[in-house]
Order: structure tokens, then sequence, then C-alpha cells
């Protein structure tokens, strides 16, 4: 399989990327900030995650954050659900796409969502049967895929099982997280071969966090194995709360930035985006993480 001619980027800021920030942004801040984003020309925006408020603060509003954005035709908002009352606070605002999260590494699951990976499986099934009830479409993440933060390194077998059950279960896609960002190219596409020896290449997303400057270059090795679906944080913001130490997500514009470079269409118009992850930095009160967002800024 060669590189694709599009890539769908999965924006993720307004979820993964303040979950973890410090500076605790307000609600009408957040709207702004998905509005402004679906402005861009992004097909998919993770808006929010319907997870307890007492694990992740940052998030206790999202119900309100989904009630308040206006939802563009043609753009898909998936939230983040971790268990069945996440599913029904998410339904009773209109949620139609929501992504169920478990990991390669019990320890890590354990520590992110108080459950074993199986006991996690468990929890989604019933999920995924009320979803498919209502028409609403299922994401899948696994975690930890390149290594974990309390167990080190990750059997890529035990990555291929998760990825593998998440698709049977009824996942359209199934998006493979380096949630520490410690992998190096070689390792990112070999991980991403093994999976899809598994569960086919269209139904699959990478998930770069960029703590140590890899992400990019993982990136392009997966793409040169042909993925054609890449999450990305606009102005790189966030990390983890439960990976200490886990920097932001790849930043969008950077990726965008690449793919054009490349020839790869994603639809989205650069600039807009750029300045959208400049006045979320504003927001953030710091720079934004992007070296695109900063180039742009100078010209
Ligand atoms: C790699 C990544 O970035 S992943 C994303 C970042 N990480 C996260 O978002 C972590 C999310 N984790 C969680 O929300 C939690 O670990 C859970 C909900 C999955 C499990 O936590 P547990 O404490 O074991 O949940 P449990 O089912 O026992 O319920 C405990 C309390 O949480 C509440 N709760 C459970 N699920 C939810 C939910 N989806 N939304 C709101 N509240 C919830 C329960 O009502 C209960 O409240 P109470 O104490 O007032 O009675
Ligand atoms: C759910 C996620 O946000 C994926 C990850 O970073 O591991």
């Amino acid at each position: 399989m060669g590189m694709p001619s599009h890539v769908r980027i999965v924006e993720v800021g307004p979820r993964d990327g303040l979950q973890n920030e410090k500076t605790l942004v307000s609600t009408a801040d957040k709207i702004t900030l998905i509005d402004r984003l679906s402005a861009t020309g992004l097909q998919s925006i993770e808006a929010t995650a319907f997870v307890s408020p007492k694990w992740v603060p940052q998030m206790a509003d999202a119900a309100d954050v989904f009630a308040g954005i206006t939802r563009k035709p043609g753009v898909h908002y998936p939230v983040l659900v971790p268990n069945e009352q996440g599913y029904e606070r998410a339904r009773s605002v209109g949620v139609e796409e929501v992504a169920v999260f478990t990991a390669a590494s019990e320890a890590f699951n354990r520590r992110n969502i108080n459950a074993s990976i199986d006991e996690s499986l468990a929890r989604f099934a019933p999920v995924m049967e009320r979803a498919r009830a209502d028409g609403v479409k299922v994401r899948g993440y696994v975690s930890t895929v390149l290594g974990c933060p309390y167990q080190g390194d990750v059997p890529l077998a035990d990555v291929v099982r998760v990825a593998k059950a998440l698709h049977a279960m009824g996942c359209y896609e199934v998006s493979l997280g380096d949630t520490i960002g410690v992998g190096t190219p070689a390792k990112a596409r070999a991980m991403l071969k093994a999976v899809a020896a598994e569960v086919p290449m269209p139904s699959l997303a990478i998930h770069f966090h960029d703590t140590y400057g890899q992400a990019l270059a993982n990136i392009l090795a997966c793409l040169e194995e042909g993925v054609a679906v890449v999450d990305a944080a606009v102005s790189g913001a966030g990390g983890c709360p439960y990976a200490k130490g886990a920097s932001g997500n790849v930043s969008s514009e950077d990726v965008v930035y690449m793919l054009h470079g490349l020839g790869i269409t994603t639809g989205v118009d650069l600039p807009a985006l750029a300045e959208t992850g400049r006045w979320l930095a504003g927001i953030l009160g710091r720079d934004t993480q992007s070296k695109v967002g900063k180039a742009l800024s100078a010209e």
C-alpha cells in the first residue's frame, strides 16, 4: 500500500488537548474553539469527554460544551465515553458519534479508567449494543501502543489483540495511540504493520504525542504504510492526566503543513488553523507549541 492521496485529520485538541492543560478553559472558549475549528474545513473534531469529573475536572462541562457548539453539516463531533453512564450523558445532548478507549498495557488502564483491559472491553459491550441500536458511530482507541509509563515496553501482540477486539466489537475505526510519545519511526511502522495484518488499514488511525519530538517522523513512516487517518491537536495542546510527563499531541498545523508538502490533500485551510492555534495559545497563556503556527505568524 502506498501513501494515501487524502488524509482525514481527527482534531483532538478540544478533548485530548484541553484535558491536561493546567489552565481551566471556560466553556464559552471551548465552544468558540470548536466552532473556529469547524470553519477550517476539518471533518472530524473530538469535542469533549463524558468521563468522571472527579477524574478529569477539565471535562466536567462536557454536556454544556456539546450543547453549545454549532454543528456544521458534514462535520463529525465524536466524544469520549468510558462506560454506559458516559454514553447516556452524551446521548442526552444529542451526540451522534462516541469513542471508547482502552490500552494495550494493564498497568496504564488501571490508572486511567480503573479497569483491566478485559474489564474495559466488557464495559464497552453494552455501549456498542446501544450505539448500534441508536445508529451512533463508535471509534475505538488503544493507548500505550509504543510504551507505557508504568509497565515500560508493551508487547506488539498485546496491541494487536486489543485493536482486533475493538474492531470486532464494531468500532468503525481504531486509533493507535503513542500516549507518552516514546516511539521512533521503525517501531511505529512495525506496530502499524502488525495491527494492519489483523485490522484493515482503512479502519486504522494513528495518534502520536510529541514528547520526544518524534511524532512527525512517526507519522511519515505510517503514511508510507498507507494509513490515511491522523489524530492531531491544534497548537500542540495537552497530554494525558494519567501519563506523567506526556506532552501534547503532535500539532495539527505541523501535520497539515507536512501533508500538503507531500501533495496529500486534507481539505483544511492551514492559515485559518494556525490562527486558531495561536488564539488558543493566548487563552492558555503561552506560545503555540506548533512550529508551523509560529512560522506563519512571522510571515
Ligand atoms: C490516553 C488518554 O488520554 S485517555 C483520556 C484521559 N483519561 C480519562 O479521561 C480518564 C477517565 N476515567 C474515568 O472517568 C474513570 O476512571 C471511570 C469513570 C472510567 C471509572 O472510575 P470509577 O471510579 O471506577 O467509576 P465508578 O463506576 O465506580 O463510579 C464512581 C463515580 O463516578 C461516577 N461516574 C462513573 N462514570 C461516569 C461518567 N462517565 N461520567 C460522569 N460520572 C461518572 C459515578 O456516578 C460515581 O459517582 P459517585 O461517586 O458520585 O457515586
Ligand atoms: C485516548 C487517547 O487520547 C489516546 C492516547 O493518547 O493514548
